[in-house]
Parts: C-alpha cells; structure tokens; sequence
C-alpha cells in the first residue's frame, strides 16, 4: 500500500540526509509504528508517505514513494486525498472551519460526498471517537486532547485507505488513548486500513504494531517484528527494560503477557515488603474551603500558593475553587482527563489567565504574579506552554540560546548546553520552525531552565522527546529543587511522572479528587499506573530504577 524505493530526503542547509537509503514496504491492512530518538527522522518519513516531503517542506527526495500504487512525485498531496488521511503534530494547525461538526465534515464535502452519506459518517466518528459532548462546540475552545481526537475523527470521516499520524495520542489522556488506538486497530483488521503511525511513547501503542520501523540517529532503517527488534533499540518502553533485566526471551509487549513471564520475579520481590523510595510525603493540595496554615519552622519555603482559585471560559467553569501549595524541593504533577482543567490552572497559577475568583501568591512577599513587572514575574514563576513554540521568535537556534542566557543573566553558552543534554546536538544555524518537535520543545525548556525561575510550570513536557531525553530531563528537573525551585508539570505521559513527581495531584471537572505521594496516586490506579507497577502489582514500584533497586536489596 505504501513503498519506499531507496529513498533519501535532505533539507535545505541540512548538513547530513535526514532519511538515508530507506526501502519499505506497507501492506494493505497493516499497522506500522515509526519509532527513533528525536529529531531521527520520524516525522519526515510520514510526510514523504503522503507526499508533504518535498512539496510542502521543501528539500530534496531521492527514490520514490508511491501510496496506493501513485507516485508522490507526480501526485501532490491533493492528489493523494481521496486515499490517505493525515494528522501531524499540532492537529489545530490542520483545521479549517470553525466549530466540531463542520470540521469532521470538510473532508468529505472537497471529496464532494452526498449530503447524507456524510451526515451518516458524523455520526459514525462522533461514536467512534467519544465526540458528542462536543460536537456543538467551537474549535478554538478545545483543550489540547479535545483537538487531537476531533482531527484524527475529521480524517476518519472521509474513509481514507491509508492514515498517517504523528505522535497521535501525545496530547491524550491515558484512557483517551487507549480508545483512540483499539477504534484504529479494528479499523485495520475489519476493514483493511492501513495505518503508519510514529509515537514516543511506546508503552501506549507497541502491541498494537504488526510491524516496527526503527529509526537511527544517522537516517537509515531498521524494520520487522516488533519483539525481536524492540530488543537491542536505543529507545525501549519500561516493559521493555524490565524484560532486558530480567533476561525475558522473547520480549512480552503486552502488561498481560508480562504478567505471566512476571511471576517469579514477584515472588522474589513478595518474599519481603517491597516499595519504591518514599518521595513527596508533604501534601500541596489544600483541601477546599480550609484556611492554608502558616507553614512549620522546618517545613521548606513555600514558592507558591493558590487559594480558591476559579477559572471560567464563557459558560465552561474550567478550574473550581482550586487551593494548593508548592514547596522549595517539590515537583508536583497535575493528571487528569482531558478537559479536567489543567493547563487552564497552570496559566492561572502563572499569572496571564484571567481568574473569577481566588488568590495566587508568589515569593517571600506574597506578591500575585499577574501584577508583577514581566521580568520580576518571569523569575519567580515561568510556564513552558503546551504549544512551546509561541515562546520562539528569532530566527536561529544560535540566536534564542543567546538571549536565553542574556534574560537569564547566565554564563554564555548554558542555555546551548542544557538543550544539547536535553535532545542531543542541534544545528545553531537553523531556524527554530525547522526543528523536529522535540528539539523545539528541548529548546523552550532549556531557556526556561537556564533562568532558574522559583517555580518552572511545565504544560505536557514530554511531546516529542524520546526516552533518553526525558531522563535528561528528568535530572534537570531534580537539579532545579534540589538547587530550592520547585516544579508544577501537567502531564498524560504516566512512564515520566512516575520518574520525577514526588507528588500527584488528579484533577476531574475543574476539582482536585486526590492528591498523595506518586506512589500513593499512580500504584492504585486503574488508568495512572506504569507498566512497572502493572507487571509487579502487589509489589508498590513504579519504574525499572526501582524495580533494580529492589533486587539488589533481596539479593
Ligand atoms: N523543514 C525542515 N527544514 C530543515 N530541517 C528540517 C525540517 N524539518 C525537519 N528538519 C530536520 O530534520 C531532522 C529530522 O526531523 P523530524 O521532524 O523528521 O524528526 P522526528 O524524528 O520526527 O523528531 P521528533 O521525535 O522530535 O518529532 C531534524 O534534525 C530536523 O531538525
Ligand atoms: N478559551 C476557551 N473557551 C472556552 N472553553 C475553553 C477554553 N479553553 C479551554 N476551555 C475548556 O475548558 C476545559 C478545561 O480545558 P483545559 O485546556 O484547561 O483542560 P486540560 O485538562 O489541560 O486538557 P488536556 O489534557 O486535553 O490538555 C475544557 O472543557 C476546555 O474545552
């Protein structure tokens, strides 16, 4: 259905191919998942397969590509429509019309539809993926899961043979996704579609796969069956690491196949209590209507504190009555639905969102970061958005790394040296809008880190980064509380906040419903728990570190 003949792609000014000598093959009917570190060459890959690489991002492709037996480069994208459907990274950047409905209809009217055949497919997708509480709604009203679902339903609607999507489930929550990609799995196997689809996080979406394509740092392909390549990967989900240390062959790929080959190692591990390190033991959600208690001599600086805080948009109440208190040391993680309200707190709590009602104190003087000075309230309190390239505004990669260290009054060079611990080497010279996703992302946070603000508010961190970037990360995050910051970090990625929350707080309709030690929160959850803690459940640890940990211990 898609070929790959011997195909090369270089970018303007690209110092080295991003693809290399690629040679594939996707049948009809076939999930193939596209995984590599960041910046390998994964997005790239998806847009040579429906023919926006070369004509829309320029460059240069050598070899061929055909979808559905038509060569992309004699058939340009719209000629192309009829047959694969697209869903890149920032699924709003794509939209067209106005509200829900007219988006999951536009498709189909350019394929110039019947007006009740088309009727009959909104009704389909809006079932299909979990619409109708929006369906009415305007587009530019929807939080960043709510948008990546409404994409993937616009696509579907036109009925494409082939769909390609980007990091589909980046923006999801972990029960959103999961529904996302059954509804595409039995789109492949009842009626043939074929999916190429590229994701970080693995641990979501691997057992789906018929198929791997593995990306390597230098733009050549690596591709076959999912277990015996996943094996030896530079990028492996946690089921994996724990498979490669407990010397499992084959690789089980899915929490229920694990959890057979797991039980000797649970008893090895049941044969005494077994936890994970105790962290984040001092609760930051303040129960609502409660007065916040003057802080104890030897409880830390408190950097921030909210105290019935409400956020509305129009008629949607998005954060209500919300009190909480951050700590010098703590990194606290906000999980919950799509739509819970997160990203609408973290911009209350930075300052720029209006707030209807409610308190936000910052710094040893309680002062409200909205009515701060822009350079006293960027050191106190600092926020890397969900869409961090708003945050971009010159033209080389040299350039922001630059004024990042100025703003920060930092040594030169600190900020170009946190983003290359962060994703690996970045050309200076290019602009930061050719950058893959991870790198831009790696680049918002590295100048945002480099300014050492008392409280880092992160909205979705991990989009785009690989594994190995999100443990840099990780430490990066440590050294900020260790050094007396604290983090807030909204996240639907369960793998990273089990490595650096030390607590979690779940929001449900604007409302905290729970707030405890990551332990306490992620172990006992049906939708939050890592792989770890599925596999090894009684056992209370969450990641493979911990899991290392405990053995060495028992033996
Ligand atoms: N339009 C462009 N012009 C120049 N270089 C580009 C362009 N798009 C991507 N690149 C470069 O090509 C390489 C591969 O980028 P690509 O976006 O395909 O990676 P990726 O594997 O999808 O990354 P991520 O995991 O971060 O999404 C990167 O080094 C990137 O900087
Ligand atoms: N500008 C807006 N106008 C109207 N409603 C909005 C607006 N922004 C957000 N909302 C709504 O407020 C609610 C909370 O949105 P928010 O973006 O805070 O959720 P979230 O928890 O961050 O979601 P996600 O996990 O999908 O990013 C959602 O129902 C959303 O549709």
């Amino acid at each position: 259905m898609i070929r790959f003949t011997d195909v090369t792609v270089t970018y303007p000014g690209g110092r080295a191919p991003a693809l290399r000598d690629v040679d594939l093959e996707v049948g009809e009917g076939e999930l193939c998942l596209v995984v590599g570190p960041t910046g390998s060459g994964k997005s790239t890959l998806l847009r040579a397969a429906c023919g926006l690489v070369p004509h829309f991002t320029g460059g240069l492709l050598a070899g061929a590509v055909t979808v559905a037996g038509r060569d992309t480069r004699t058939h340009p994208p719209r000629d192309l429509a009829d047959v694969v459907g697209v869903v890149l990274q920032h699924p709003a950047d794509g939209f067209v019309t106005d509200s829900v409905e007219e988006e999951l209809a536009y498709g189909m009217e350019q394929l110039g539809l019947a007006p009740a055949v088309m009727r009959k497919r909104v009704e389909e997708v809006v079932d299909l993926m979990g619409l109708s509480a929006l369906r009415h709604r305007p587009l530019g009203d929807l939080s960043g899961g709510e948008q990546q679902r409404v994409a993937i339903g616009a696509v579907l609607a036109a009925h494409p043979r082939v769909l390609v999507l980007d990091e589909p489930t980046s923006a999801l929550d972990p029960a959103a996704a999961e529904e996302v990609l059954s509804a595409l799995t039995r789109l492949v196997h009842d009626l043939g579609l074929t999916v190429l689809l590229a994701e970080h996080r693995l641990e979501r979406v691997v057992q789906y796969a018929d198929r791997v394509v593995l990306l390597g740092p230098d733009g050549t392909v690596r591709h076959g069956d999912p277990a015996p390549l996943l094996a030896d990967s530079p990028v492996a989900p946690p089921i994996v690491e724990l498979g490669r240390l407990a010397g499992w062959s084959p690789l089980p790929l899915s929490v229920r196949d694990a959890r057979r080959r797991a039980a000797p190692l649970r008893e090895r591990l049941g044969s005494r209590p077994v936890t994970g390190p105790a962290r984040g033991t001092r609760p930051a959600v303040v129960p609502s209507g409660r007065a916040t208690a003057a802080p104890d001599p030897i409880t830390p600086r408190v950097l921030l504190e909210a105290t019935g805080v409400h956020v509305r948009h129009g008629r949607v109440h998005a954060v209500r009555d919300v009190s909480l208190r951050v700590a010098a040391g703590q990194t606290l993680a906000l999980m919950g639905r799509n739509g819970a309200g997160k990203s609408s707190l973290l911009w209350a709590l930075q300052g720029a969102a209006p707030r209807s009602a409610g308190r936000v104190a910052v710094g040893a003087d309680g002062a409200d970061p909205a009515r701060l000075a822009p350079r006293e309230q960027r050191r106190r309190v600092a926020l890397v958005p969900q869409e961090p390239q708003v945050l971009l505004y010159l033209p080389t990669v040299a350039a922001e790394c630059a004024a990042g260290d100025r703003q920060a009054g930092a040594p030169a060079g600190t900020t170009a040296a946190l983003l290359g611990r962060l994703t690996g080497p970045v050309p200076p010279d290019a602009h930061p809008r050719d950058l893959s996703e991870g790198q831009r992302l790696g680049l918002v946070l590295a100048v945002q880190l480099a300014a050492r603000p008392e409280v880092l508010l992160l909205d979705e961190p991990t989009r785009g980064l690989d594994y190995a970037a999100k443990r840099h990360l990780r430490d990066a995050l440590a050294a900020h509380t260790a050094a007396g910051g604290a983090v807030v970090l909204s996240s639907h990625d369960v793998e990273f906040v089990a490595e650096c929350a030390d607590r979690v707080a779940l929001l449900a309709e604007g409302e905290f419903v729970a707030d405890g030690t990551a332990r306490e929160v992620l172990v006992a959850s049906p939708t939050f728990a890592p792989q770890v803690a599925r596999i090894l459940h009684p056992a209370e640890l969450l990641t493979v570190a911990d899991v290392a940990a405990a053995l060495a211990v028992t033996a």
